[in-house]
């Protein structure tokens, strides 16, 4: 299956942000996204993800075959981490939820509510429902924010194991995941502005 996308436009709100996209991954591989602030790394997630409909190109996968991780956790506050991954699981169809606790190490964790986390424990929470998603293609958007550096390293497994499964990852990230297969692709290559600058649509907006 894999993910192929072709001379595909983005935009965010009415404003084109990315066109001529074009990259393939195939099954097993991973693609780490790179680009500086504003390039549209989240703009090519959410539509690889269908959030946003693609203005233009083609893209083979069905979207209902990604999972994506966006900036926010999305955990169920009241709940405690245990009933948010059994939560998850029901949605999913996927039974048992010691994997996805063993691959983030939330065994001690599951009876406290998620509100009371902290910022890494919410975090290695969060991707932790990308192993009960079976789905085969992860868009995960700076997936290691507030982990330190032994979870980086467990989330970095945990991506290998998706990858050893055949899955697929596209992954927004400033840092050295220590992926040593993973390709690389800088999008400023794609972006939309004329002039080569990074698009601001709210000051173009003030400005005109
Ligand atoms: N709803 C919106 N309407 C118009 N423009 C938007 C909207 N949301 C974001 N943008 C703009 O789209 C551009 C791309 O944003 P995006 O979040 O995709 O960048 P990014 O590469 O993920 O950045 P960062 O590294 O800072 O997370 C930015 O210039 C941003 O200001």
């Amino acid at each position: 299956m894999g993910i192929s996308v072709s001379n595909l436009a983005c935009e965010r709100g009415s404003t084109r942000i990315l066109e001529g996209v074009d990259f393939d991954v195939p099954d097993g591989q991973a693609l780490i996204l790179r680009g500086p602030n504003g390039a549209g790394k989240t703009t090519l997630l959410r539509c690889l993800a269908g959030l946003t409909p693609p203005a233009g190109g083609t893209l083979t996968h069905d979207t209902d075959d990604v999972a994506y991780a966006a900036h926010a956790d999305g955990l169920k506050a009241q709940l405690t981490a245990g009933e948010n991954l059994r939560f998850w699981a029901r949605v999913y169809g996927s039974g048992d939820i010691a994997p996805a606790a063993d691959a983030f190490r939330l065994h001690d964790l599951v009876d406290r509510p998620a509100q009371y986390l902290s910022a890494g424990q919410k975090r290695r929470l969060a991707l932790a429902r990308l192993t009960l998603t079976n789905r085969p293609i992860w868009c995960l958007d700076e997936p290691t924010v507030s982990l330190d550096a032994q979870n980086v390293g467990r989330f970095a497994d945990a991506v290998r194991a998706h990858m050893a499964g055949g899955g697929v990852a596209l992954i927004a990230t400033h840092i050295d995941l220590g992926l040593d297969t993973a390709r690389v692709l800088d999008i400023s290559q794609f972006t939309a502005s004329a002039d080569g600058t990074e698009h601001d649509p709210f000051l173009d907006e003030a400005l005109s």
